[in-house]
């Protein structure tokens, strides 16, 4: 597929105002504090991951190929939902000069338009990489990671448009696609995805990494951090010879 081309703002201010703000809550700077955290988690290495967040109609979004622990507010582009009428031809409210969008776009885009998401953080964790290897041989060969009987599963929500968490019983489950060799030619099956499990918060992409997403920027990030904990326990699990799925009730 053909890069997906933009158009540069034509005000020649560029909309600075947009992502200067002395509010550590404001996105352009969240985005900045939050990829500098996920970088020492692994998350984000080697200018991989990213993160994205929508404050109402505008979102918030890193430049393609920058080292994302490194990024400062100004580098951050800024867009606005209603005003994207072609999403091969984005319109950006502001773009930072000599740089390209993240090739995540259309992927955070799906996140905040079809599951109404105000944070989505893309990771390109090892143990995220791990599971769906350990998915993708035999005897388990399958595109579905379930676990359940594991306190940290009610660090989730039960899903899109309902109130509260899955309980320490429920079976958390959370869809593969399969990875493409651009980020952007995701965007079909993840959408996919959603459609076919309209309540998960997060898709596992093979061989890649994971999209994850949530209401606000808080609980975005302590879903990223609940599925890592249990994608690298997963691993451990597996090693031990531990099933995933257990029937204590
Ligand atoms: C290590 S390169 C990784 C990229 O190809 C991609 O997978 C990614 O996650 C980041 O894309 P980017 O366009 O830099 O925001
Ligand atoms: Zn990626």
């Amino acid at each position: 597929m053909a890069p997906t081309s933009f158009q540069e703002p034509t005000d020649t201010h560029n909309h600075d105002h947009l992502v200067k703000s002395t509010d550590s809550q404001h996105p352009a700077n969240l985005i900045c504090t939050l990829c500098e955290k996920f970088y020492h988690l692994g998350w984000v290495a080697g200018t991989g991951g990213g993160t994205s967040i929508r404050d109402n109609d505008l979102v918030y979004l890193a430049p393609s190929g920058v080292q994302k622990e490194l990024m400062k507010p100004e580098d951050i582009y800024v867009l606005s939902i209603a005003q994207q009428k072609d999403p091969k031809n984005r319109i950006y409210l502001r773009a930072p000069p000599s740089l390209k969008p993240s090739q995540c776009t259309p992927l955070f885009m799906a996140a905040f338009t079809k599951r109404n998401a105000g944070c989505c953080i893309h990771t390109h964790s090892q143990w995220a990489v791990l599971v769906t290897l350990l998915l993708e041989t035999r005897p388990l060969n399958t595109n579905i990671f379930e676990i359940n009987n594991i306190e940290q599963i009610k660090g989730f929500g039960k899903g899109f448009q309902k109130q509260g968490n899955l309980g320490y019983h429920d079976t958390l489950r959370i869809p593969v696609i399969e990875n493409t060799p651009h980020e952007e030619d995701l965007t079909e099956s993840l959408e996919t995805a959603m459609d076919e499990y309209p309540d998960t918060y997060a898709v596992l992409v093979r061989r890649h990494g994971l999209y994850v997403w949530g209401e606000t920027v808080h609980k975005a990030k302590t879903q990223a951090e609940s599925l890592d904990y249990l994608f690298q326990l997963a691993v451990e699990m597996k090693k031990l010879g531990i099933p995933w799925l257990s029937d204590i009730a």
